[in-house]
């Protein structure tokens, strides 16, 4: 009988998709009806990784290039490496890549910034600044280090609510702070390809290079606000250029991951106008 009731909570644990602990333990039972329930894995993803990919892209082409290469690798990086597309774009511009905001308003037609929530005791939240964001889009991304299902976390997730958990047990620590700030830190100045940084850390200061890059601050939907987005997995294709590693906000714990980077986007399930907050489900439930 015990090893019935075990053997049921250990799979309704593991069909959770999303969970930061303790928060579902303590808050379920009174959102019961913000759940997301998916069917099939398959059914899983609201569109598909390559449109992931074109937002990205879109946005990625208009953002400064600087940091993380010399003036030197950068000119070099400009009249050798960087594809035709980019090479139009940066031109368009007299050269001057855009600051985020505008690189973001320019590409996605939209652009998103942190304020306090407007759901009681949440803290801070993420609201659309400016624009119209349609349904389907790439609205944010959630930063922070990848952890494999087998690495440890433990010091790291001790009173952190910003541990997020895939539907394979890879774990992303968004923290800003703390033990995690140091850890992806370290773990982001440790890679690099040639003059090219592998992911992007000034999403741990108030002013992120990628204005995507604030997903973590995305606040749960409650029973009167339904969700407007939703989280999405993204494993970085091989195809991915290069020169824009720099722009991810995500980096593998581990040096000798084999598996392509995992980065979390969200999406928006609706159209979503200028004021409103962006509301997720933390808890998705795959039958
Ligand atoms: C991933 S963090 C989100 C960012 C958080 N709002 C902040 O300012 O740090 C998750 C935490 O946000 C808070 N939170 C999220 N959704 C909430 C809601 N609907 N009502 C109250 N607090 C919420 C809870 O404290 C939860 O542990």
């Amino acid at each position: 009988m015990l090893r019935t009731a075990l053997q049921r909570f250990r799979d309704i644990w593991k069909s959770y998709r999303h969970r930061f602990v303790p928060w579902v333990v303590l808050n379920l039972s009174k959102n019961e009806n913000t759940l997301r329930q998916v069917t099939e894995h398959c059914k899983d993803k609201v569109v598909p990784d390559e449109e992931v990919s074109q937002s990205l892209l879109k946005l990625f082409r208009l953002l400064p290039t600087s940091h993380g290469a010399h003036q030197g690798d950068l000119r070099a990086f400009q009249t050798h490496f960087l594809t035709k597309v980019k090479r139009e774009e940066y031109h368009q511009y007299g050269g001057n890549p855009m600051c985020g905001r505008d690189a973001m308003l320019h590409s996605l037609g939209f652009y998103i910034e942190r304020q306090p929530s407007t759901l009681p005791f949440a803290g801070t939240g993420v609201f659309v600044a400016k624009g119209l964001v349609p349904k389907g889009a790439t609205v944010a991304m959630y930063p922070g280090t990848v952890y494999q299902a087998h690495e440890p976390i433990l010091l790291q997730s001790i009173r952190n609510s910003f541990v997020f958990r895939c539907i394979d047990g890879v774990l992303v620590d968004g923290n800003d702070k703390g033990i995690s700030k140091m850890v992806f830190k370290s773990c982001s100045g440790r890679d690099r390809m040639g003059p090219f940084l592998m992911s992007d850390s000034s999403w741990l200061t108030a002013t992120p290079e990628n204005p995507l890059a604030v997903g973590q601050y995305v606040n749960n939907c409650s029973n009167d606000c339904p969700a407007n987005v939703c989280y999405q997995e993204y494993d970085v294709p091989d195809k991915f250029p290069i020169e824009f590693y720099q722009f991810l906000p995500n980096i593998n714990y581990s040096q000798d991951s084999r598996r392509p980077l995992r980065c979390v986007v969200l999406v928006s399930l609706r159209d979503i106008t200028a004021g409103e907050e962006l509301l997720s489900n933390y808890y998705t439930i795959v039958h």
